[in-house]
């Protein structure tokens, strides 16, 4: 089968929501973040600070494009949206789950959290961040979850039900 791909917002649950599905369904767990961080050999925040969101996203797009189109459940990072190419990229290889949450339990959710350098900024900022992005999140969608208060395994049950019916 098809590799799924969770796309969403800073904190929409990709990776938590991403290992549970995968183990549920017996498939490779892969996180692109995770991939940066073992192939720079540092950690997310360190690359921002030291050479910049661009060349980030430039390895963002090269972790990308080595993914398997086959038999992984992929949690992909917040703003792998952003380029044109990544969208293509996701739309055309994958099955593309967006997990859509509210801004206001995404701000529940990672309130001090200091680990996402996008998210260490004002609230103006993350907020227009958050508008931007949701279209960009649906262009590439082949399923959409809103998420208000379901629970991870609810999430969970809902994606797999929803790969049951392609
Ligand atoms: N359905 C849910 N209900 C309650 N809490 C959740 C749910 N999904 C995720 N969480 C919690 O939200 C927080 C953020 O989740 P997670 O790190 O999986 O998000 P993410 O989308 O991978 O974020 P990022 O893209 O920034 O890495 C975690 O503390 C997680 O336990
Ligand atoms: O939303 C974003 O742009 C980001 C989200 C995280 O998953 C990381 O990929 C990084 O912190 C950037």
């Amino acid at each position: 089968m098809k590799s799924i791909c969770l796309i969403g917002f800073m904190g929409s649950g990709k990776t938590t929501i991403g290992e549970a599905v995968a183990k549920k369904l017996d498939l490779t767990f892969l996180d692109t973040d995770s991939e940066i961080e073992k192939w720079r050999e540092f950690d997310i925040p360190t690359i921002f600070e030291t050479e910049g969101e661009g060349r980030f996203r430039e390895y963002e797009t090269q972790v990308l494009k080595k993914l398997p189109f086959q038999s992984a459940v992929i949690a992909t990072g917040g703003g792998i949206i952003e380029k044109e190419e990544n969208r293509k990229w996701l739309s055309e290889h994958f099955f593309v789950v967006y997990l859509q949450t509210s801004f206001d339990v995404i701000q529940q959710r990672l309130d001090g959290d200091e680990g996402r350098p996008l998210w260490n900024q004002e609230l103006e900022k993350k907020e227009k961040l958050y508008k931007e992005r949701k279209p960009k999140y649906i262009e590439c969608a082949d399923f959409i979850l809103n998420i208000r208060k379901q629970s991870v395994s609810e999430v969970v049950d809902q994606i797999v039900s929803g790969i049951k019916q392609i």
